[in-house]
């Protein structure tokens, strides 16, 4: 899962800034990442706290660049260059608040080149972490939305990996058919990146119109529109997850389709449903869920649930550098 990431990380060292340096889990996370000789890390907070802390938990983040935005020489720049960015939207006073939190300041680093990637939200909401990625940095030049995606992975006793990806948890709350289809698109793209052929499947509480409304009509919609802009990709729907998943299912309810019962890439109606479907995968399914992973987005910035553990924040980690 992370061999082509982490030869990618030796021959090319990156530099990552974490916005939570304070944190237990990103301090043991960045000791290991240091240890393993992977990542050159970045810490926001007050120096003090985040030393105290590392002290606390054993961690050794010696060498480590601590960045506190309140002692941070070059804010003046860094506010200027942000009220040039925002356009008229923001103040220098509200860009001088704003860079004061972890969160912006991080990303303006990012975005001013004095880090690689970004990785934040192990207390910060996703709200308070891509707000300032969304509001900053921007999308990709082709891109019209900023998505997500999980990789959900299970483990077999003989080492083999059981790979999914699920999309869009974490971001656009209710996705329009256009929404839709960019998130497929992108959410098959990560896929290909962890090795999954993808096999997409726009999910609904009905399959095939055995179902009627607005919110069948729009995964049907977008499947359609999906096809037409991807023709190269396996797509179908709408879906339920029964005949996107089980062969036996598919057979009962969408004989023929080329997705139906193989799908492992799977494209929720809207935020509810892939927030909950991608953590019922998680906690009862004993899926690793690697995510939100940001698509879209025109630099390597991601969010962490505030569950997280450290290894997922170093797993976090490689993926976001990694992918850059
Ligand atoms: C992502 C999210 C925070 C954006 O909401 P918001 O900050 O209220 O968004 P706004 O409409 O005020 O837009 C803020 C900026 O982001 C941009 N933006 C918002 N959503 C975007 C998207 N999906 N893609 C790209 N840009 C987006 C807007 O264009 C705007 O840019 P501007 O300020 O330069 O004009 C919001 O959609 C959200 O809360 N999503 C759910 C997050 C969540 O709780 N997930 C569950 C846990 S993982
Ligand atoms: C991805 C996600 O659900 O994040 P959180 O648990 O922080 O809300």
């Amino acid at each position: 899962m992370f061999d082509k990431l982490i030869a990618t990380l030796k021959a090319d060292p990156r530099t990552i800034v974490f916005t939570e340096g304070p944190d237990p889990r990103i301090l043991e996370a960045a000791s290991r990442l240091k240890k393993d000789g992977l990542l050159t890390c970045i810490l926001v907070g007050k120096v003090d706290e985040v030393k105290a802390a590392a002290k606390a938990g054993g961690f050794d983040i010696e060498g480590m660049e601590i960045l506190d935005p309140a002692t941070y020489p070059r804010m003046d720049e860094m506010v200027e260059k942000m009220v040039e960015l925002r356009r008229g939207k923001m103040t220098a006073d509200e860009c001088r608040a704003a860079l004061s939190k972890g969160n912006y300041f991080g990303t303006m680093l990012v975005k001013l080149g004095g880090a690689d990637a970004l990785l934040g939200g192990a207390t910060y909401s996703t709200a308070d972490t891509v707000r300032p990625a969304l509001q900053i940095v921007k999308t990709k030049p082709g891109n019209k939305i900023v998505s997500s995606c999980f990789i959900l992975v299970r483990t077999g006793k003989d080492g083999s990996e059981e790979k999914y990806a699920m999309g869009d948890c974490a971001i656009n709350i209710d996705p329009t058919e256009d929404d839709l289809v960019e998130i497929a698109v992108e959410t098959a793209r990560t896929a290909s990146i962890f090795d999954i052929d993808p096999k997409i499947a726009m999910l609904s509480y009905s399959t095939l119109g055995s179902g009627k409304g607005e919110s069948v009509d729009k995964m049907k919609n977008a499947t359609a529109k999906a096809k037409a802009a991807a023709p190269e990709l396996a797509i179908d729907g709408e879906l339920q997850f029964d005949a996107a998943f089980s062969p036996v299912v598919a057979k009962t309810k969408c004989k023929g389709s080329p997705v139906a019962g193989q799908a492992n890439t799977f494209i929720f109606p809207d935020i509810n449903a892939g927030n909950i479907g991608y953590k019922i995968a998680q906690r009862l399914g004993g899926f690793e869920a690697y995510g939100p992973i940001l698509q879209g987005l025109n630099a390597p910035i991601n969010d962490l649930s505030r569950g997280c553990n450290a290894d997922e924040v170093y797993q976090m980690a490689i993926i976001t550098a990694g992918l850059k």
